[in-house]
């Protein structure tokens, strides 16, 4: 198996759900990652090792996901010279605006890269565009992504225009 780039750890096994589509969009680009939990406020000792050993294991990325008082992502920024990538999982009692709030807020010279409430998807292709910038063949599937997204909304734009907002609207219903 080849050695992961991208570390993605997260808070607690029921930010799972989120934190696996990070790791979908890893795969589809082919990137090696590793998937693991690492808490702050519950781990303190592994988080602290996570972090200061990320670098010399052969991360290049981390991406960080909690909910609620969102530590992780900060205090990992705080120890690695790793670009740390924040996702603030959505929590039932705020909606996530405390994740969000809690990641996105860091003091000056401690930057997280922090993506929208639950966007986990947005934090495994970010992470591959900090990689693109080393490595050719990432930087090409991102094109080709990107590529990708054009020719859909192109279609869309077309097909609504074509059909007009009614009808479009009825099979865009329909789909659900
Ligand atoms: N925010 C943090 C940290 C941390 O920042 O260190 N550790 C766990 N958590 C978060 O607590 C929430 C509830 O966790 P449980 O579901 O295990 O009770 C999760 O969203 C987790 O990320």
């Amino acid at each position: 198996m080849k050695k992961a780039l991208v570390g993605i750890i997260m808070g607690s096994d029921s930010d799972l759900p989120i934190m696996k589509q990070a790791a979908d969009m890893l795969e589809d680009f082919d990137i090696p990652y590793e998937i693991t939990i690492v808490s702050a406020h519950r781990t303190p000792e592994r988080m602290f090792h996570y972090a200061k050993e990320a670098e010399e294991r052969g991360l290049e990325v981390i991406i960080a996901g909690a909910g609620g008082a969102a530590h992780l992502p900060g205090m990992v920024a705080s120890i690695t010279p790793l670009p740390v990538i924040g996702v603030p999982v959505k929590t039932s009692s705020l909606s996530g605006l405390d994740s969000l709030l809690s990641i996105v807020q860091m003091p000056a010279g401690v930057p997280v890269a922090t993506v929208a409430i639950n966007n986990a998807k947005n934090a495994g292709l970010m992470a591959a565009e900090i990689l693109g910038v080393k490595y050719p063949e990432i930087r090409q599937k991102i094109k080709e992504y990107k590529e990708g997204l054009r020719k859909m909304v192109e279609e869309k734009a077309q097909k609504l225009e074509e059909s007009g907002a009614e009808k479009y609207l009825q099979s865009y219903m329909k789909k659900g």
